[in-house]
């Protein structure tokens, strides 16, 4: 059988060990359910492309290996004429379409064409036909791979079967090794800089194929196959006009400039240390400047103990309030080094070995990463990215609007900082500046209290705020985005009081 033996011929130890773990899984299943009572999930995107071949390979070593009189292998074995379910829709790719349809024939497949959407089309599905399990391509990293096993009852609310998931811990990397090594034909899309297939609406080709040559046609891409960072697979299916962030942010994943032009972030430092006194919190402050610089503003800053269930709580409540997420410390081989278990179980995942990101760890740490076993590498599953950038000794780990900055002072803080602006896909977005004005004034805070208080009311798009400097100074800050109104409140506080009650001062 061509594919097994292309496989097991090669010289690829990991592709066989991936390989022989997924035929495994998918023999398991022949053994279990009826040939009639399992389907396959398939719409010739890449990854059911593999599992399609894998199948055929799992299907040929469960029947055993009948050969033709000529001594050739019958067709009906190369063939795994399993029963095959395509939702087809009008918003997929034509080169999609007709991909899936080519390749059922070519491979003896009996396709039956849903046109309704997943769940009531798997509803009519088992209403027609008994049907007990059901092979997916889903792989971990897909968004809807979280929690997911090889075997994974479907969810509820959906109608009752065994989902299949013979690839499920394979890679981007793993994915393109089998379908490179078997020679299999795939749809033509990913020859064109396409990485993750959705629908027309929201695909593009991966802009981190683009070949930027002068001389080239613009809009020229490199085949999906020369992604090196399999985390970036899906970072051409953002949604066309919008930056896509998640899908747990306060705005339905879509990042909108509001009305007021903020974007949020907020801070989470973790430190034991800082608590007890011993060291200071200098990042927060540096970061809290960089964002202001961009015209972000931070709403938050929290300091929690290294405890799971203390940095779990505080990102769990920021992540849902602000656009972006910053984690401090609490990232090592410690045992007080809690903070991706804490990301994790705010997202309500675990923690799983996350092959790339142990690569790098063993590019840096050489011997003393300890393979498998290192627990620096897990990383909460399906929703973890790595930010690679070539002056950064790791890449930074974002779990959808989390960012881990691993910076322990503040000059790295300003590398690492500067790299997330030059990164794709990252929503630091350069906002309008703030603009401010400061005022200081010899008048008592207690003078100046009921002025400050109706000016609040009056310009709800400035924030006016008193600063004591001393028993007998007080700064007044005035921020926004608008320097008219800016200048109309501060000339407003002016007026109210006799002249040269205020002077301005340069607050850097
Ligand atoms: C055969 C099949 C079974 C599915 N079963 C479930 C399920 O049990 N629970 C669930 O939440 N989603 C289920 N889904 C939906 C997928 O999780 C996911 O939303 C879908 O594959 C779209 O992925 P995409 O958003 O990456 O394109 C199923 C989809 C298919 C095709
Ligand atoms: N329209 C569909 N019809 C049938 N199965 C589908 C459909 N969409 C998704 N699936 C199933 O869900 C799996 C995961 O979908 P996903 O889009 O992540 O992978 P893919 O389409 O195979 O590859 P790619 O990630 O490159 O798009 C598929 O491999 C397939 O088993
Ligand atoms: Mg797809």
């Amino acid at each position: 059988m061509e594919i097994d033996r292309a496989v097991r011929e090669g010289s690829d130890r990991r592709l066989q060990t991936k390989y022989r773990n997924a035929v495994y899984v998918i023999q398991r299943a022949f053994a279990l359910y009826e040939f009639e009572q399992v389907a396959f999930s398939f719409n010739g995107g890449k990854d059911s492309t593999v599992l399609l071949h894998l199948l055929r390979a799992g299907y040929y070593l469960h029947k055993g290996k009948p050969e033709c009189s000529n001594g050739s292998l019958s067709d009906s074995v190369l063939n795994c004429p399993i029963r095959t379910i395509y939702f087809e829709s009008p918003c997929a790719f034509p080169e999609i379409n007709s991909f899936t349809y080519e390749t059922a024939t070519v491979y003896g497949l009996q396709l039956e064409t849903i046109h309704s959407d997943f769940k009531s089309g798997l509803e009519a599905l088992l209403k027609e036909k008994p049907t007990k399990a059901i092979f997916l391509g889903t792989r971990i990293g897909d968004p809807n791979a979280v929690g997911q096993e090889q075997f994974s009852p479907s969810s509820i609310g959906w109608p009752p079967f065994m989902r299949v998931n013979p690839i499920l811990d394979w890679s981007y990397r793993d994915v393109w090794a089998f379908i490179l090594t078997c020679k299999v034909q795939y749809c033509s899309l990913y020859d064109q800089g396409y990485t993750s297939i959705g629908s027309i609406y929201d695909t593009v080709p991966n802009a981190l194929l683009s070949i930027a040559d002068s001389l080239n046609a613009k809009g020229t891409f490199k085949p999906a196959y020369m992604l090196s960072d399999g985390r970036l697979e899906r970072a051409g299916r953002t949604k066309k006009m919008h930056l896509k962030c998640n899908s747990t942010s306060p705005n339905n994943g879509v990042i909108s400039v509001t009305s007021s032009g903020f974007f949020t972030a907020s801070i989470v430092v973790v430190g034991d240390e800082i608590l007890f006194g011993t060291a200071e919190d200098k990042l927060s402050a540096a970061l809290c400047k960089k964002l202001y610089g961009i015209g972000w503003q931070v709403t938050h800053v929290a300091v929690v103990q290294n405890e799971i269930d203390s940095v779990a709580e505080e990102v769990e409540r920021r992540k849902l309030t602000n656009d972006l997420v910053f984690l401090f410390g609490g990232f090592g081989p410690m045992q007080s080094d809690v903070s991706l278990a804490g990301v994790a179980k705010a997202f309500g995942v675990r923690l799983a070995p996350d092959e790339e990101f142990e690569e790098y760890l063993r590019h840096l740490i050489g011997k003393h990463c300890t393979g498998d076993r290192n627990e620096m590498a897990l990383l909460p599953e399906g929703i973890t990215e790595l930010l690679q950038h070539e002056k950064l000794p790791l890449p930074l780990i974002k779990c959808q609007n989390v960012i881990i900055l691993a910076a322990t002072n503040v000059c790295e803080l300003e590398t690492q900082w500067d790299c997330l602006l030059e990164l794709p896909n990252i929503p630091l977005v350069q906002l309008a500046p703030f603009v401010s004005k400061h005022l200081s004034s010899m008048l008592s805070d207690v003078e100046i209290a009921q002025t400050i208080s109706k000016l609040c009311l009056e310009f709800p798009d400035v924030y006016i705020g008193c600063q004591r400097k001393s028993r007998v100074q007080s700064l007044i800050s005035f921020v926004g985005k608008d320097n008219t109104r800016i200048e109309l409140a501060a000339g407003r506080l002016c007026n109210s009081f006799p002249e040269g009650a205020f002077s301005e001062v340069n607050c850097g």
